[in-house]
């Protein structure tokens, strides 16, 4: 247990499908997320990179409370939110907040924005008229945005405009942890930097801690405190982000890493790069990376890696049986 995790999740799972049929046969299942434990420190950033289908937003979905793990055990602020489920939700989900990817899709269009931000206000915060008139001037003035959009309605924004109110709702509930779930990746780049300033000035100044998850290393490189790795459901690195960024131990961060050649590292986790990842429904036996690993030999392909410290940096682990060395 970390003292100074405001999240701890030990073991968490999730698997979608799976039993048995009326007639008896198994039914395929998939697991999204096997076996992953981490903390989240009080004010840090962490991201959270993999590729498209390792479980980044399984996980995130089960943070916050839209998904219930199979298995394992989320811990925030000291409380078992899945043990809580139902009994003091309302608290527990005001406090975990979650901004989507897509800012338009994920606002009501048939509502204001001031309709959008008030609801938080009123039915998480008990607001009354007054103090919700005060609260919603500041999350405006918090995301850069005039007083006068309140009566606007989310199609007559532009898409760095519409991720602002999305992080003004989420901020609406006075949350301590917001999962950002590639915030900032519909967005085009000049509009990206406006959007991650924004979220670097609001963390400091509301206290707030990020779980932020991406697939492109160059963002996730300059806003992390410390950077998670996700393969095929499984964390498979975690440490600070300038150790795991410069001096990889797991081969599979290694190999995005070099596809990502620093500095102004563009390149990214290729959007179509899971047609690589092994079928989930049907996991090879060992580290699930093993086929694609350079570094593999016969134990890779029978057992699982754990999680575990590399040598010298007990803040940097990694799961792997052969990883590179620290340079
Ligand atoms: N509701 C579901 N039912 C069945 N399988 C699911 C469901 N949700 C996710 N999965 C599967 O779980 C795995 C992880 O999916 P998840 O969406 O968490 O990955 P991701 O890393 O967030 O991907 P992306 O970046 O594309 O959103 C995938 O194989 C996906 O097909």
């Amino acid at each position: 247990m970390d003292d100074a995790a405001l999240l701890q999740i030990d073991n968490a799972g999730r698997v979608f499908g799976g039993g048995r049929t009326l007639f008896g046969s198994k039914k395929p299942a998939v697991h999204a997320v096997q076996d992953v434990s981490f903390s989240v420190r009080k004010g840090e950033t962490l991201g959270v990179v993999g590729e498209s289908g390792c479980g980044k937003s399984t996980l995130a979905r089960m943070i916050v409370g839209l998904d219930a793990p199979t298995g394992g055990r989320i811990v925030f602020d000291g409380r078992d939110l899945v043990a809580e489920a139902g009994r003091d939700l309302r608290r527990l989900s005001r406090e975990v907040q979650y901004v989507f990817q897509d800012p338009v899709a994920s606002l009501n269009p048939r509502k204001t924005i001031r309709t959008i931000l008030e609801a938080p206000l009123i039915h998480l915060l008990g607001l009354d008229r007054a103090a919700r008139e005060k609260r919603l001037g500041e999350l405006m003035d918090a995301v850069n945005l005039a007083p006068e959009f309140l009566d606007r309605y989310p199609h007559e924004f532009s898409g760095g405009q519409a991720q602002r109110i999305g992080i003004a709702r989420a901020l609406a509930a006075d949350p301590k942890l917001i999962i950002l779930d590639e915030p900032v990746s519909a967005l085009d780049v000049s509009v990206q930097a406006q959007v991650l300033n924004i979220l670097d000035g609001l963390k400091d100044r509301f206290g707030l801690t990020y779980i932020f998850i991406s697939h492109d290393l160059s963002v996730v490189e300059s806003v992390s405190d410390r950077v998670a790795v996700m393969y095929f459901g499984r964390l498979v690195e975690i440490g600070p982000g300038r150790t795991v960024l410069s001096t990889p131990r797991h081969p599979y961060t290694h190999l995005l890493l070099q596809s990502a050649p620093a500095p102004g590292r563009r390149a990214l986790i290729s959007e179509d790069a899971n047609t690589e990842l092994p079928d989930p429904y049907n996991p090879p036996p060992g580290c699930a990376f093993h086929a694609r690993c350079p570094r593999g030999t016969d134990i890779c392909m029978t057992k699982i890696p754990p999680l575990e410290a590399m040598s010298g940096e007990t803040d940097h682990r990694a799961a792997c049986f052969h990883p590179h060395e620290a340079r």
